[in-house]
């Protein structure tokens, strides 16, 4: 990146000449109540950084959705319980509760995002909170908010206290003009969800901060991820977590897209291992800040047949949701991940065989047939 690094070294020099009272940082510090501005910092303030101690210390925002419960097991496993804080704004359940840290923190509350970063010595941030696909074209200012406002509040604390910070983006994050089959990493993005925009946004900002503050942003495009002990929060792949659920409570499931809707998808292990190998790839292994992961695609009549050799008599109608569908046309139908598997060594361990036969393992495929006979 020698333009960047070029562009970066020029723009650091005018400020320390131009006697705008920037001081020599050009690490972005908010005044509480203020607009962002650039400040004077001084390194000695920052967190401990990960160098320095064994393990990092972790938040999880937004961790109470289908992803972070699950994050926060992988991540408590290889850095100990009391090392990885899950936060949200809603209430735990019990188990959750009481399986490690949890705190109250709503992104859009900078000063207190900032106080819990700073009293907790935080120096790794997965930033989870978010509106999803659907939900957020339901309530575009609400996603707006999370997904926009949430997420400059999380740069600036990242940027400001030295934090190694990785923002999931989505397939999502592309639109109906970007290439679909395969979709690379670099591509016209031109999504049409505030979900979308918001992705992207956040995927040049992080960028964008990287290049001129220098701040360890990590961030991978998930496909529609699938889990057997969580539940999705409201987008366009849910469907392909509630066929499990109504194969073995009814043998009945309506799907809301059309049979031949094809989606990149992926089982939530796979999802939680590479966020974890991203965020412990050396930074010279990476050539690029932003990678797509992929697993599998498959469209809900594939599904479906797969779902059937464990769950014979499901029966499958559908039910087109439009706002869904016309979501799903834009999206792409392949992705391509081959920079993720050629720079940190990617690789997926569940095709669409073991996912099916690994949901019904959890979730206890023989429990409705026993019910019926
Ligand atoms: N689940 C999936 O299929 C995919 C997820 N992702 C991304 O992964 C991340 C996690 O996804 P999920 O767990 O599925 O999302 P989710 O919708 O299940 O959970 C999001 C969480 O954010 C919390 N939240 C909302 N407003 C908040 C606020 N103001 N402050 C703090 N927390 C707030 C919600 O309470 C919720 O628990 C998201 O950023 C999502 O965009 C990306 C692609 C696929
Ligand atoms: C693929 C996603 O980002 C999410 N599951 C959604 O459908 O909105």
């Amino acid at each position: 990146m020698p333009i960047v690094k070029n562009v970066s070294r020029a723009v650091s020099q005018l400020l320390q000449s131009s006697g705008c009272g920037c001081g020599i940082s050009i690490v972005p510090v908010r005044c509480i109540g203020v607009s962002p501005r650039q400040v004077a910092s001084d390194a000695s303030f920052h967190s401990v950084s990960f160098s320095e101690s064994d393990h990092p210390r972790v938040l999880i925002t937004g961790g109470l959705g289908q992803l972070g419960v699950g994050l926060a097991k992988l991540l408590r496993k290889r850095f100990g319980k009391n090392n990885v804080i899950l936060s949200d704004i809603r209430k735990p359940a019990d188990h959750v509760f009481h399986s490690g840290p949890f705190i109250y923190s709503d992104i859009l509350d900078y000063k207190n995002l900032r106080e819990i970063v700073v009293n907790n010595r935080i120096t790794w941030l997965f930033h989870y909170s978010a509106l999803l696909s659907a939900v957020g074209e339901a309530n575009v200012p609400l996603a707006r908010a999370v997904n926009i406002t949430g997420l400059h509040n999380v740069l600036d604390i990242a940027a400001e206290h030295n934090l190694r910070l990785f923002v999931p983006s989505t397939i999502g994050a592309f639109g109906p003009t970007s290439p679909r089959d395969p979709t690379p990493d670099l591509c016209i993005q031109r999504p049409r969800t505030i979900y979308g925009v918001s992705k992207v946004h956040a995927e040049l900002m992080g960028e964008y901060y990287h290049y001129r503050y220098g701040l360890d942003f990590r961030c991978l495009r998930y496909p529609g991820i699938i889990s057997a002990d969580s539940q999705p929060g409201g987008g366009t792949t849910d469907y392909a977590v509630q066929i499990f659920h109504d194969a073995i409570k009814t043998g009945k499931f309506q799907c809301n897209l059309k049979p031949d809707t094809r989606l990149p998808m992926m089982y939530i292990d796979d999802c939680l291992k590479a966020t974890l190998e991203v965020m412990e790839a050396p930074a010279e292994a990476l050539t690029m800040r932003t990678y797509n992961i992929s697993a599998m695609s498959f469209t809900p009549e594939e599904l479906a047949q797969e779902v059937q050799k464990h769950v014979p008599e499901l029966q499958v109608t559908y039910n087109v949701d439009e706002v869904r569908q016309a979501i799903a046309d834009s999206w792409p139908m392949n992705f391509d991940d081959s920079n993720a598997r050629r720079d940190w060594g990617w690789k997926h361990d569940y095709d669409l065989p073991e996912l099916v036969s690994t949901m019904f393992s959890f979730l206890g495929s023989d429990s409705r047939i026993a019910q019926a006979n």
